[in-house]
C-alpha cells in the first residue's frame, strides 16, 4: 500500500503546487484526475523520487521514500508526462541496455526478458525499428515496456493516453489494467473517460489539494438527479450562466448544450442526466467547463 500523508510542497517562485496532501492507495488501478496545473505531476515525481516535499511523508510497503529512495526505485516503474528517446536506437537495444543496468546481467536471460517484454506491450515486430521511427501509440507502449523492467510494485504513469488515436488508446487501456492485477499503478490523467474505463478508486486533485476521493461509480452516483442537461441556441450560453450553476456547456452533433447542477428539477426543459463521472469532476473542482 502507498501511503502518503501532509504533503505539502511549495516552488521557489511561490506557487504551492501540494498542499497537505494525504491518500492512500491500494493494489489496482488508481486514477489522480485533475486539469492541468492542479499539481499532478508534481506529486507524481514526488512519489518517483524525483523531487522531495517541504513536508509530509510517503511510505510504499514499509519504504519511507523520503529516506530510503534506492529502495522505492528497485519496485517502482515510472513512465512520466514527456520522455525522450534515442532516435537512431531501436526498441530492443534500448530495453537490453536499461534491463543491464537493473542488474539482469546474463546476456540470455536478458535476451528472452526483453522480448517477452516486447510482446506484452505488442512491439516485439517492431523491435529493430528505430525509436524516432514510432508513432505516438508505439512511444507509449515502448514507455511502459521501459516501466516494467524488474517486476515493479508501484507503477506511476502521467498523462499517459494525450494524443493517442482510439485503437492505441485501447491497446494501451488493456495493457494498465493487467498491471493493475499485480500492483499498484496510478494513472494522472485529466482524461475522465481514462478513469471510467480503468480505476477502481479514484481522487479529484485541485489547486494542490485532494478534493474528493473514492470510487468512480459511486462519485458519479452521488450527483444522481441533481444533474440536468438542455439542448439551447449558442446565443443563450450566457442567460444559462447567470441562471443557473453551469458545470459544463458541449456541442453534440453540432447543437449546444448545457449541462447544470440544481438540487430540485429545474423545468425549463432539462433532463437528468445520471451516472456520469464528468460532470461529477466539473462540479468537484467547481469551473464551468466548455468541452
Ligand atoms: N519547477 C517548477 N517551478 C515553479 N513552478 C512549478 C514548477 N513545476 C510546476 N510548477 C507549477 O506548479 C503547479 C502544478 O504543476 P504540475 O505540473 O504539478 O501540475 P499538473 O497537474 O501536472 O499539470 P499538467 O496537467 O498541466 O501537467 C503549476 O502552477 C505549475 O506552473
Amino acid at each position: 500500500m502507498l501511503s502518503i500523508q501532509n504533503l505539502n510542497k511549495t516552488y521557489p517562485n511561490g506557487t504551492q503546487a501540494l498542499n497537505n496532501v494525504n491518500l492512500e492507495i491500494h493494489k489496482g488501478m488508481f486514477g489522480l484526475l485533475g486539469p492541468n496545473g492542479a499539481g499532478k505531476s508534481t506529486l507524481m515525481r514526488t512519489i518517483a523520487t524525483l523531487q522531495i516535499a517541504d513536508t509530509g511523508t510517503i511510505d510504499f510497503d514499509g519504504i519511507d521514500v523520503f529516506n530510503q529512495p534506492e529502495e522505492l526505485r528497485k519496485v517502482l516503474g515510472y513512465l512520466p508526462q514527456d520522455f525522450g528517446v534515442y532516435p537512431k536506437v531501436s526498441a530492443e537495444m534500448m530495453l537490453n541496455h536499461i534491463a543491464k543496468i537493473k542488474g539482469i546481467h546474463s546476456s540470455n536471460d536478458r535476451k528472452a526478458y526483453v522480448a517477452d517484454l516486447l510482446n506484452q506491450v505488442n512491439l516485439y515486430k517492431f523491435r529493430k525499428r528505430n525509436l524516432g521511427d514510432y508513432s505516438g501509440g508505439m512511444r507509449q507502449r515502448f514507455g511502459i515496456a521501459q516501466a516494467l523492467i524488474g517486476n515493479p510494485k508501484l507503477i506511476i504513469v502521467d498523462e499517459p493516453t494525450a494524443g493517442l488515436d482510439p485503437l492505441e488508446r485501447n491497446r494501451f487501456h488493456n495493457l494498465l489494467s493487467e498491471l493493475g492485477e499485480e500492483a499498484v499503478v496510478i494513472l494522472s490523467t485529466h482524461i475522465v473517460d481514462d478513469v471510467v474505463n480503468l480505476c477502481t478508486n479514484m481522487a479529484v486533485f485541485n489547486d494542490g489539494q485532494i478534493v474528493v476521493q473514492g470510487h468512480p461509480q459511486e462519485l458519479s452516483n452521488s450527483l444522481n438527479d441533481k444533474i440536468y442537461r438542455k439542448r439551447i441556441e449558442k446565443s443563450e450560453i450566457e442567460k444559462y450562466q447567470s441562471e443557473y450553476t453551469v458545470l459544463s456547456t458541449y456541442l453534440r452533433s453540432g447543437n449546444m448544450n448545457v449541462n447544470i447542477f440544481s438540487d430540485v428539477h429545474p423545468g425549463d426543459g432539462f433532463e437528468v442526466v445520471n451516472n456520469n463521472l464528468e460532470d461529477f469532476y466539473f462540479y468537484s473542482i467547481n469551473q464551468p467547463q466548455t468541452v
